[in-house]
């Protein structure tokens, strides 16, 4: 079977194949620190190996788990945030019919809704109201147990479920995902009897989605898990290899590091598939919370084409030369339609009749990356046979390893996230939390000037 492949052709005018050629015992030197722990954030790491570790056993005990719900529930609310929420979307969402929610519901087949990823009433209130008469459950998903927005969300769902559904059927169709000992949830769980799965400590939430945090939504939502990580697996293997020429994550994070360095501070993450974009809001989340740190790192910005080329092609061809483009292109479509022929050819369209509707998206494709180009963007393109199970994990491990190699480049802790905290301190201090008296009394003092 194929791999994806990474293409850096285009990005050759703007920097030297000599100087990129360069990077080759840096990176070395990032992958061995990697592989034997000795860097910064090396308490992280358990995801550089986690699917050749994952085993049969557990993927049978998440699939069991995951049967239980599909059993039990015509919905299934999956409670969490970044790195507890974007991977399992990422991949539901490319795996999914883009119209499943306006279809008619099947027996064994639940609407995966999310939540605990915002704080909007309005969507909470909806959210509630949609489930007054649905047979629902929940998947609780967080690695600390206290993140407030999923907190706030599971309470609100665990006393509807509860009441709707009796406190018997609510423990069945309750799961929780989160750490073996400490937080809320994890309390929460072991107080109700709920069915538990474990984050590992050593997986921080961005890097999580092949654990039980992505696998079991994934596998709720009826997506082959074991496919998943058999593309992560070979992604493993691949990434492995010590030559730039040969290990495309070596060879996307030496790109990337070398163009910043020249000036290209912005990364646009682009599709032409619109179901992969929440796979770019897991992308960005990766690289953004990994590498924006000590005042340096790429800004990870994504789009969806052509969608965007209709709104933000203007800046991308003329804008401020700070950008490149990264496209994740996918080859092969999982389904044919033929543009029809016209006898009136009122439209002009006549002249792609009896093409692929694919065959137009990829001369879009080829056109963008020619123009934008020719505009001084330099392009890299990662090219995905189809879009199934397998090549999703090969992605998610291709972008996760390449990740923590540029981090390394970049000489930051690719595996912490402490800005997160600035606001969260705030808005704690601003709703008066036990504990933060000080910090309410200087927030307010500091309001009122
Ligand atoms: O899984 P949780 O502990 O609830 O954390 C959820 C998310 O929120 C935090 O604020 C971090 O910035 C993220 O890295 C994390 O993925």
């Amino acid at each position: 079977m194929e791999n994806i492949k990474l293409c850096i052709e285009k990005t050759l005018d703007f920097i030297s194949k000599e100087k990129l050629a360069s990077y080759e015992s840096n990176v070395k030197a990032c992958m061995e620190t990697l592989e034997k722990g000795t860097g910064l954030g090396n308490d992280f790491l358990g995801w550089l190996h986690l699917p050749s570790s994952i085993t049969q056993e557990h993927l049978n005990d998440l699939k069991a788990t995951a049967q239980v719900l599909r059993e039990n529930c015509e919905v299934v609310i999956v409670a969490g945030i970044g790195g507890s929420y974007l991977g399992a979307r990422a991949v539901i969402e490319a795996m999914s019919n883009s119209f499943l929610w306006l279809q008619e519901k099947k027996a064994g087949q639940p609407t995966i809704l999310f939540a605990g990823h915002n704080i909007g009433e309005d969507y909470l209130y909806e959210l509630t109201e949609f489930l007054k008469d649905k047979k629902f459950g929940v998947i609780n998903i967080s690695k600390s147990g206290t993140t407030t927005e999923t907190a706030l969300a599971f309470r609100l769902l665990k006393k509807q479920c509860e009441e709707q559904r009796g406190k018997e059927m609510a423990r069945k169709v309750i799961v929780a995902v989160t750490d073996a000992k400490k937080g809320a949830a994890r309390v929460t769980a072991d107080k109700e009897g709920y069915k538990s799965f474990i984050i590992p400590d050593n997986v921080g939430g961005r890097f999580s989605v092949l654990t039980p945090v992505g696998l079991l939504p994934i596998a709720v939502a009826g997506i082959d898990i074991d496919q998943l990580v058999a593309g992560a697996r070979k992604m493993e293997e691949v990434c492995a290899a010590e030559s730039l020429t040969e290990n495309p994550a070596a060879l996307y994070a030496a790109t990337r590091n070398e163009l910043y360095r020249n000036g290209k501070k912005i990364e646009i993450l682009v599709n032409f598939q619109p179901k992969l974009h929440y796979f770019m809001e897991w992308w960005k989340q990766l690289y953004g919370e990994s590498e924006g740190k000590d005042g340096k790192g790429i800004y990870p910005s994504s789009v969806d084409f052509s969608t965007d080329l209709h709104s933000m092609g203007q800046w991308i061809q003329e804008g401020e030369r700070t950008i490149f483009e990264t496209v994740v292109s996918v080859e092969t479509p999982n389904h044919e339609l033929h543009v029809p022929s016209d006898e009136e050819n009122l439209d002009g369209l006549n002249f792609l009749a009896g093409k692929r509707v694919d065959e137009v998206n990829k001369m879009a494709e080829l056109g963008t990356q020619l123009a934008h180009v020719d505009g001084g963007v330099p392009n890299m393109r990662i090219s995905v046979p189809a879009l199934n199970e397998y090549y999703l994990g090969q992605l998610i491990y291709f972008f996760e390893k390449a990740c923590g190699i540029s981090g390394y480049l970049l000489e930051v802790n690719p595996f912490n996230q402490p800005g997160v905290e600035a606001y969260k301190k705030n808005m704690f201090a601003l709703l008066n939390k036990p504990g933060y008296e000080k910090e309410s009394e200087a927030i307010q003092a500091r309001l009122k000037k």
